[in-house]
């Protein structure tokens, strides 16, 4: 898939944007803070109905305006597809072939993208919080169930939460609600857990042989979910959950004490290692870049296998921080194959010859323009 056209209306520093793209490699240069990411993130948001940079709506609203726009025409296997999101006060409102969606939900996964930017470094280095927040934000993009559960999952463990909360410090529990929660927490967390394993495994798979291409075949990246130490993927849905009210039921009194929830999946988190050393511990600068590269080039594969099209590769301001021989592998990879969007404020640093010949487009404080390479 890719994107044809993106229409923008008070979003950040855009009052009024109309852009074309090429299927292929599209370059935005610029100066620092003209408007760049911007544009990056608001094709993530058109894509994911939330941003990667904040969890907060109103910011990406232009200052001083009372709502904001993005619109995009996404050419899909089967013809163009209208996609558009309102942000406002009162919320947003997403529309896909101009109907509105009643659930996000439904919304998200028409457009799929793959964000590389600096801050995908932490997603090796970073706190277990960015990892769970990554297979989320990638698992939801493919799974709408996924979605659903996790909204779900969410809102029975504040219910599960408030009771513990109401009675902390007590030293035991009369609520009969507190049990129904407890039901519904284990299902939804179990769901979670076996969805988080599949995706895992899968992400292995591809990263695995990229990562060797990477490194010159001197590398073996191994990537594994780790969750509770009893509960392991080949167990039943039952058996898992059977694991999952023990460990909780043996936590109860601490739970008490805490007013929180003590085991499930918001505690979870994804390990990378190096032939056999954990990168989060051991990993030099480079191997977590490599890392991070492998764990992308594998989303693009992931995703394509998943929906039968290519993702939208979104590059902000990491080409140039790779080494000639990790941007020609990159860039060698998906040349003619994915649609990318590269920002940079230079494109001296990018020698590989593709970006050379691609589409250039020039931001400057709030306006983008077509380039051809003479100008
Ligand atoms: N809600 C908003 N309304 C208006 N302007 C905004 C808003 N949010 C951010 N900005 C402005 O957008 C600009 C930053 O744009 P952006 O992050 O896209 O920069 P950039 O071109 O990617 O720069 P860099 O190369 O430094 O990453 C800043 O000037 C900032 O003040």
């Amino acid at each position: 898939m890719h994107i044809e056209q993106l229409k923008l209306r008070n979003y950040r520093n855009y009052e009024s944007l109309d852009l074309s793209f090429s299927p292929n490699i599209n370059v935005l240069i610029g100066e620092n803070a003209q408007g760049k990411t911007n544009v990056m993130e608001a094709i993530y948001v058109l894509a994911m109905a939330k941003s990667h940079r904040t969890s907060n709506d109103r910011e990406l609203i232009r200052w001083g305006a009372d709502y904001g726009k993005i619109e995009g025409a996404v050419q899909r296997k089967y013809g163009v597809l209208p996609l558009e999101l309102t942000l406002s006060k009162k919320g947003k409102k997403a529309r896909v072939n101009h109907l509105e969606q009643q659930r996000l939900s439904d919304y998200i996964g028409q457009l799929n993208v793959v964000m590389f930017a600096p801050e995908d470094l932490h997603l090796i280095k970073g706190s277990p919080q960015v990892r769970r927040r990554f297979l989320d934000m990638e698992i939801g993009q493919v799974s709408r169930v996924y979605l659903h559960d996790l909204l779900q999952f969410h809102k029975v463990m504040r219910q599960r939460n408030a009771i513990l909360k109401a009675n902390q410090g007590r030293s035991g529990l009369t609520d009969v609600m507190f049990d129904v929660y407890t039901d519904q927490y284990v299902d939804l967390a179990i769901r979670i857990i076996r969805k988080r394993f599949e995706f895992a495994e899968m992400l292995q798979k591809w990263a695995e042989p990229i990562h060797r291409g990477i490194s010159r075949g001197l590398e073996e990246l191994v990537i594994t979910y780790e969750t509770m130490k009893d509960i392991e993927p080949d167990q039943s849905a039952e058996e898992m959950g059977n694991r999952l009210r023990e460990r909780l039921d043996g936590l109860r009194q601490r739970e008490l004490d805490r007013g929180v929830t003590l085991a499930g999946p918001h505690r979870d988190d994804l390990t990378f290692f190096v032939n056999g050393h954990n990168v989060q511990v051991y990993g030099s600068q480079g191997q977590q870049r490599t890392a991070a590269l492998s764990l992308k080039l594998a989303e693009i594969e992931l995703l394509r296998q998943e929906t039968g099209e290519s993702p939208v590769l979104l590059l902000d301001d990491v080409l140039s921080e790779l080494d000639d021989y990790r941007q020609s592998h990159l860039l060698n990879t998906i040349q003619g194959q994915v649609q990318t969007l590269v920002t940079t404020t230079n494109v001296d640093g990018i020698t590989h010859e593709t970006i050379r010949k691609a589409d250039l487009y020039r931001v400057t404080a709030g306006t983008a323009e077509h380039e051809n390479h003479d100008d």
